[in-house]
């Protein structure tokens, strides 16, 4: 990957930069939506729903306006030469397939091993969170996660994996509802010494 895509990525993307349409367009798109369904948007149970889906997407899609590089950046010195792997497991998530902007759940399982520099570790959890708020497919999701603690903490070694459900694939399409799929991206000692990365992948399956 390029430097600049991997700065790109990892960067909060403001709504400008997009050319973010307005609320009172993203509420007409959902009426329209209704309408080509069939069914009349102006009916008791569906008036408000083209602001309660609008303000919905705001909440699924919020990790466009927050930058991960920032919440790593508040780390705490190393105590007492720990140097062991640290790993924060099972962090569920929600996120939205790029495709069919359906539904990703998952967990995510986080690793590192730190080089002078350890991090509060509900951060781990919010970068998955900025990363999974946005539309995503896993394999990207994942790279990024890792490139960014990588980049950022400059550790010995990350591990990242993630197994999701993908609702694209369980609730239409090929309908295949007992699947998941696993990806995962290991750096520095993760990659290199297979003891490690076979320690990480004994504590997250
Ligand atoms: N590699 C990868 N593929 C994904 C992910 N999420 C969804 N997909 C796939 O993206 C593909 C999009 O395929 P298309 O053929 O363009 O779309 P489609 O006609 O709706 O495909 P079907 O899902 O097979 O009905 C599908 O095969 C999805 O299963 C992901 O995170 N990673
Ligand atoms: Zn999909």
């Amino acid at each position: 990957m390029s430097p600049s895509v991997h700065a790109l990525d990892r960067a909060r993307v403001s709504r400008s930069q997009v050319q973010s349409p307005d609320r009172a367009e993203v509420e007409q798109a959902v009426r329209t939506i209704i309408r080509w369904t069939g069914e009349d948007p102006d009916r008791d149970g569906l008036r408000d729903t083209p602001a309660r889906v609008t303000r919905s997407f705001e909440e699924f899609f919020s990790g466009y306006g927050q930058d991960p590089v920032e919440i790593l950046k508040k780390t705490f010195e190393e105590i007492e030469g720990y140097d062991e792997m640290i790993v924060l497991r099972g962090i569920r998530f929600e996120s939205h397939c790029e495709h069919h902007m359906a539904p990703i759940i998952g967990q995510a399982w986080v690793a590192y091993i730190p080089n002078g520099r350890v991090v509060g570790i509900s951060k781990l959890a919010r970068v998955v969170d900025v990363y999974a708020r946005r539309l995503q497919i896993q394999e990207k999701m994942t790279a990024q996660i890792a490139n960014t603690i990588n980049d950022v903490l400059e550790p010995q070694g990350v591990g990242v994996i993630i197994k999701a459900t993908h609702h694209c694939m369980t609730t239409r399409g090929v309908h295949k509802p007992d699947t998941d799929l696993v990806t995962s991206r290991m750096l520095g000692c993760f990659r290199d010494n297979a003891l490690t990365r076979q320690e990480f992948l004994g504590m997250a399956t």
